[in-house]
C-alpha cells in the first residue's frame, strides 16, 4: 500500500444518477499504468529538483543554464497534456500520495471505514523557517487524507468544508511521522473528521475538519 488502499473499488461506475460529470466525476478510472513503471521515480526527481531549488543559491550563468534546461522539459510536457481525469498525478494509487506532485510524500499504512494511517515525511522544500516545515503543507496533508478518511467512511467523495489545524510543536523536515485521520461521526452528508500527526510520541498538530459527501454529478 502506497498512495491510498489499492483494495478499495475506486473504479466507480456511472449510473444515471451518478453521471460522469460534476465537479468531482462518480467515475474516474485509478489504473496503476499511467505513467509508465518509472512515474513515481520521475515524481521523486522532481520533488529532489525542488529540494535542490530551495536550499540553492545559483550564480546568473548556473540560473540561465537551468532556465533554458527546464524549458526544454516542459516543451517535451506540453506534447503530452491531458485533463486531470486521465493524469497519474493524483491516481496512482500505488506511489507515495497518489502520485501526486503538489502533496508531501506519504504511504498508507492503513485505510478503511474506521480511518486512515499514514507515514508522511516533509522534504526539504517544505521549509516553513527555522528549519521546521511550513504550517500550510501541513493543513495540506491534513485536507488530503481527512478527504481521504472520509470518502473512505462514506463511500462517496466529500469536499472539505471547514479544516481547523492545531499547531502544537514544531514539524521536522525529512523525518518519518504518522498521520491519523478518521471519521468521528456522521450527520447525513456532514462527515465530522478529526487527524493527528505525531513525530514518535510527539504530537505535532491536530486537527478537525468537516467534510460534505457530495451529491451525484455535483459540481
Ligand atoms: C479526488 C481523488 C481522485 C483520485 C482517486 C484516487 C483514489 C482515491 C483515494 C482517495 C481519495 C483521497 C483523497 C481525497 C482527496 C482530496 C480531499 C481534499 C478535498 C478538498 O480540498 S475540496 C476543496 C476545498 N473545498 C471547497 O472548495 C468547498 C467549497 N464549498 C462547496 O463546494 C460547498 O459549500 C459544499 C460542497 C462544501 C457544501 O455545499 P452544498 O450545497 O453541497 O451543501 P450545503 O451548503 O447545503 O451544506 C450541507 C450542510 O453542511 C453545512 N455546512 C456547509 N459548509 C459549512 C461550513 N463551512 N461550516 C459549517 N457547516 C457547514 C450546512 O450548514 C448544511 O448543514 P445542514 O444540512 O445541517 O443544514
Amino acid at each position: 500500500m502506497k498512495g491510498a488502499p489499492i483494495d478499495q473499488k475506486w473504479n466507480v461506475p456511472a449510473t444515471e444518477e451518478s453521471p460522469l460529470e460534476g465537479g468531482f466525476r462518480a467515475e474516474f478510472e485509478v489504473t496503476t499504468e499511467r505513467g509508465g513503471p518509472r512515474y513515481g521515480e520521475l515524481i521523486e526527481e522532481v520533488r529532489t529538483f525542488m529540494d535542490k531549488v530551495r536550499y540553492a543559491s545559483p550564480t546568473p550563468e548556473l540560473a540561465d543554464e537551468i532556465i533554458d534546461d527546464l524549458k526544454l522539459f516542459n516543451a517535451k510536457l506540453d506534447t503530452l497534456l491531458v485533463d486531470e481525469w486521465h493524469t497519474p498525478s493524483g491516481t496512482r494509487v500505488d506511489l507515495p500520495s497518489r502520485g501526486n506532485i503538489t502533496l508531501p510524500p506519504y504511504e498508507v499504512i492503513d485505510g478503511g471505514e474506521d480511518g486512515v494511517t499514514a507515514s508522511v515525511e516533509f522534504r526539504r522544500f517544505h521549509l516553513g523557517g527555522n528549519g521546521v516545515a511550513h504550517g500550510g503543507h501541513v493543513a495540506v496533508v491534513f485536507d488530503d487524507l481527512g478527504g481521504m478518511a472520509a470518502t473512505l467512511h462514506v463511500h462517496g467523495i466529500a469536499r472539505t468544508a471547514y479544516l481547523t489545524v492545531n499547531y502544537r510543536s514544531l514539524t521536522p523536515l525529512e523525518t518519518p511521522l504518522t498521520m491519523r485521520t478518521w471519521a468521528e461521526r456522521r450527520e447525513g452528508r456532514k462527515i465530522f473528521v478529526k487527524g493527528t500527526l505525531h513525530d514518535g510520541d510527539r504530537l505535532c498538530a491536530d486537527m478537525e475538519a468537516l467534510f460534505i459527501q457530495l451529491r451525484p454529478g455535483q459540481a
